[in-house]
């Protein structure tokens, strides 16, 4: 029996809050412990506190996880959770993702004062994103619209949205679901036009490779069909070496022994598009990943990724 709490660590936002005490709620429920069989350490790093460049600019997506990452090596943490799509392919030697909730809804939603479509925006409307992918899928849409840089946590957008720096905004439906705010959305957006982020909408929890106790506790609340899309989307990504300066998308959907995978990578204006729909085994998700992300690679030529960076 474990004497002391685990410690789980978190971002400080407040969805990032949100997502560690469901990822707790969910070890409780599975394994009868008490809430004080738990401590939520909260953490600000450094993507939290950089928000006046865009992430492709300061480093990337490691920054969100470079500090609960450190505490979580040297054993100050038990385990982080993250939202996978904030997580790169490669993590540090010694971590692992050890679980993945069940996936919420994976699709954007549209936050646009009552425009219920990208096409229904007013010409020429502004639309504040710092998410490159985001940005290149309005394009392709919308050449007219202007894209303006929106980071910071879902309030602190919303705000800026409210204080008239842009016309419309896109989030993950998951996160306002997580917190609440579904009614701010104006639509959400269907993926087959609309393509999330990798991962986006599943929780994951990254532990120690070492940490047998550890594992065996989150394996009671993986989710296997999430843990094999993840695959799949994550294999997809390493293929493409997804930095974050290519626009992509994408998503694999389990049903029963089988899968299905649709990949999009974009150039940032959204005028040159390259896609790939796979239909698959579930056990081989992440070898489909990650023959579409080299098919994908090779048919876009290395022209492609060296355009704009
Ligand atoms: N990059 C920030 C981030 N990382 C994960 C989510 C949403 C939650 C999820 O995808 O599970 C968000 C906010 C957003 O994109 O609106």
């Amino acid at each position: 029996m474990q004497t002391k709490p685990y410690r789980i660590g978190t971002r400080a936002s407040p969805l990032a809050q949100a997502q560690a005490r469901e990822a707790r709620d969910r070890l409780m429920a599975a394994h009868d412990l008490p809430e004080e069989a738990f401590e939520i350490v909260v953490l600000s790093t450094r993507g939290d506190r950089v928000q006046d460049r865009p992430l492709s600019e300061i480093g990337g997506k490691g920054l969100f996880t470079l500090e609960l990452e450190e505490q979580l090596s040297d054993g100050r943490l038990d385990f982080a959770v993250h939202s996978s799509k904030d997580m790169p392919t490669v993590l540090p030697e010694g971590l692992h993702l050890s679980g993945f909730l069940p996936r919420a809804d994976m699709r954007d939603a549209l936050i646009a004062n009552g425009s219920t479509s990208i096409a229904e925006l007013a010409d020429g409307a502004t639309v504040g994103t710092a998410s490159l992918r985001r940005q290149a899928l309005v394009r392709r849409m919308r050449p007219d619209v202007t894209v303006v840089s929106f980071r910071g946590s879902v309030q602190t957008r919303l705000r800026k949205l409210q204080d008239g720096l842009a016309d419309a905004t896109l989030l993950a439906n998951a996160g306002l679901v997580r917190l609440d705010m579904e009614h701010v959305a104006s639509a959400v957006l269907d993926p087959s036009t609309f393509p999330p982020a990798l991962g986006q909408g599943a929780i994951c929890i990254e532990s120690r490779e070492n940490d047998a106790h550890t594992d065996a506790l989150v394996a009671g609340v993986d989710h296997h069909p999430t843990r094999t899309a993840l695959e799949c989307e994550r294999a997809f990504l390493a293929a493409l070496d997804g930095s974050c300066r290519t626009p992509i998308a994408g998503l694999a959907q389990i049903d029963g022994e089988s899968l299905s995978f649709f990949g999009i990578i974009l150039t940032p204006d959204g005028t040159t598009v390259h896609e790939i729909s796979r239909e698959g085994r579930a056990r081989e998700a992440d070898e489909l990943g990650r023959k579409a992300g080299e098919t994908l690679r090779l048919e876009a030529g290395t022209g492609f990724f060296e355009s704009w960076v």
